[in-house]
């Protein structure tokens, strides 16, 4: 009918659950399989090959992984590579398949890490097989009823690739059109986390069947219906749709009953009910802006530079050498905050977690990026088979706790080594400081020494200070050597004139002077009589020192 959209067939496209009954539980249950034999699957507990592609490189095996309203996909081997594979047939003609030949040859050279791999394609008589990436983790509808709903941190990583894999779609020339963007064919890799979009160019190929209107009602922009021609908008518009899902975990039009209410409410403008339960405001914002009228919907490269999918970094393996341990890598900021960070990776010392955490110390990387660099280095290492398990995400990284550990240990040892050294040489110091202290103060004491014996020996203080220690001076000072009497010192001679002549003589003070005629009064000693009188014992118990007693005794006998 002019003028009028073809409505899609709805039980096939449109029910979610239809669309889980043929997933992965399928495999076991006896179907008929086009080109091969009746295989009744559950009496085959192992997998077989069932038929080879006509290069003979891919292998059929007799396991569904799913069956869609147009295609039977099965698991297969590349045997040239040694990969599984995904085997799709879709039922079509020969001149069918001959149209989109060109369309065959573009799919064939579209490589990027959020598309599923296109490898070969043939027509076997009955239908077209494809052979693409294999997906081991089910589809993003699948994850959204395993989860309910996906947190915004999923949401928003997620996004981000589903984007990227259309903004990489939208960059050609002219740009290539999914057409048929919906949870159902976005794939996950769940040990990863990566997404994967699938089903491309089917689309077009289930147009050239003439099977229904390209695309999912509920997932089709308003100028999908018309007929008019539309633009790669429309894939934008069923990001929208998807975007709505993740955040409410509801198909879009659940409360329409068939797809002529989703038809009359899309071209009327009417949105999905559940856009009423999104809270998050960033998220409202870009799946209004994805479901306004094409011509001024937005971009995907204007989606990616929303403050809520903005710019998370990404990692580039830039070289590496020939053993692959020493790589150099670049942190790379897209989108409107442009930044890049180069850095050297040593696999053999350096882990991703330390190496993310000097970047954040050094303020070269925000710290809200450090889970996602270290697992985008985590990445790279695991494509290099350099990676260590268990050491993703901050989950049990036994190993790098142990490097870190003996690290740790090391710098432990090398600052308890450190310290004892430096121990060691302050206890050196030590010895050597109280060596110096000891010899100063026997020089002060040999000075003293000599000075007083010059004053009392008439030695040249040369001669002194020639001498090699204390004690050589004390003997040579305390040595006994021959008195004789002194006549011309009467011994009526008070005490303290004899006292008073030899301290002046020896340039003693008259404080000294006092002290030793305190002294020898103390001992009845008043004259030089009485100080003669004394036996040499006697000069012992005066309390005198042995220099002062030997300049008392020089004067009274006469040394000099
Ligand atoms: N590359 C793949 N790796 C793993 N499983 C896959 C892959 N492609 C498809 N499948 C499985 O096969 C099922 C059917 O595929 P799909 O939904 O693409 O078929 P279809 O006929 O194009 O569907 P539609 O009903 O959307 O037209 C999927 O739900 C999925 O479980």
């Amino acid at each position: 009918m002019e003028g009028r959209p073809r409505l899609p067939s709805y039980g096939t496209t449109r029910n979610s659950e239809y669309q889980y009954g043929v997933s992965r539980d399928y495999a076991i249950s006896s179907l008929v399989v086009p080109n091969s034999e009746h295989i009744d699957l559950s009496k085959h507990s192992t997998e077989k090959i069932i038929e080879l592609s006509p290069n003979k490189r891919y292998a059929k095996l007799n396991c569904i992984l799913g069956k869609g309203a147009y295609k039977v996909v099965y698991k297969a081997l590349d045997r040239e590579e040694g990969y599984e594979v995904a085997w799709n047939g879709c039922q079509t003609s020969k001149a069918e398949y001959m149209e989109l030949n060109d369309e065959i040859e573009i799919l064939k050279r579209v490589r990027h890490p959020n598309i599923i791999n296109f490898h070969d394609c043939w027509y076997n008589n009955t239908e077209i097989v494809f052979i693409t990436e294999l997906m081991t983790s089910g589809t993003l509808r699948e994850y959204i009823h395993k989860l309910q709903i996906l947190n915004l941190k999923i949401i928003k990583r997620w996004s981000r690739q589903i984007l990227k894999g259309l903004l990489y779609l939208h960059s050609h020339v002219p740009p290539i059109i999914h057409r048929d963007i919906k949870c159902d064919n976005i794939f996950i890799n769940g040990a990863h986390g990566e997404v994967k979009i699938g089903d491309l160019g089917i689309a077009k190929m289930k147009k050239g069947k003439n099977y229904t209107v390209i695309g999912t009602p509920e997932f089709m922009a308003p100028e999908m219906y018309d007929e008019k021609g539309y633009s790669e908008k429309v894939d934008v518009y069923a990001f929208g749709m998807c975007l709505l899902e993740m955040v409410t975990g509801e198909y879009p039009y659940s409360e329409c009953k068939n797809a002529a209410q989703v038809y009359k409410k899309v071209t009327s403008g009417i949105k999905p009910e559940c856009l009423d339960k999104v809270t998050e405001p960033q998220v409202l914002d870009i799946i209004n802006n994805c479901l306004l009228p094409e011509n001024e919907r937005w971009s995907v490269q204007q989606l990616l530079e929303t403050p809520f999918l903005l710019a998370e970094p990404e990692v580039l393996l830039l070289s590496t050498n020939d053993q692959k341990n020493h790589l150099t890598m670049q942190v790379v900021f897209k989108g409107m905050d442009r930044l890049s960070v180069k850095f050297e990776f040593n696999v053999d010392t350096d882990t991703a977690e330390d190496v993310v955490n000097e970047m954040i110390e050094e303020q070269v990387i925000p710290e809200r990026y450090q889970q996602l660099i270290t697992s985008e280095i985590n990445r790279i290492l695991r494509e290099l088979n350099k990676y260590a398990p268990g050491t993703e995400d901050g989950k049990d990284d036994s190993h790098h706790i142990w490097k870190r550990e003996t690290a740790m240990e090391k710098e432990l040892a090398a600052a308890d080594d450190r310290a004892l050294e430096a121990e060691r040489r302050a206890f050196i110091l030590e010895q050597q400081l109280a060596e110096k202290e000891r010899k100063l103060e026997n020089e002060k004491m040999i000075f003293s020494n000599s000075a007083a014996a010059l004053v009392e020996q008439d030695i040249p203080s040369t001669q002194v200070l020639k001498k090699s220690s204390y004690n050589d001076i004390r003997e040579e000072l305390t040595a006994e050597e021959p008195y004789s009497f002194r006549e011309d010192i009467s011994n009526d001679r008070p005490i303290e004139d004899l006292v008073r002549d030899v301290c002046i003589n020896s340039n003693r003070n008259i404080d000294k002077a006092n002290e030793w005629i305190q002294r020898l009064k103390g001992q009845d000693i008043m004259t030089v009589g009485d100080l003669r009188e004394l036996h040499d014992e006697d000069w012992n118990g005066l309390g005198l020192t042995v220099l002062a007693c030997r300049l008392l005794k020089n004067t009274l006998y006469g040394k000099s």
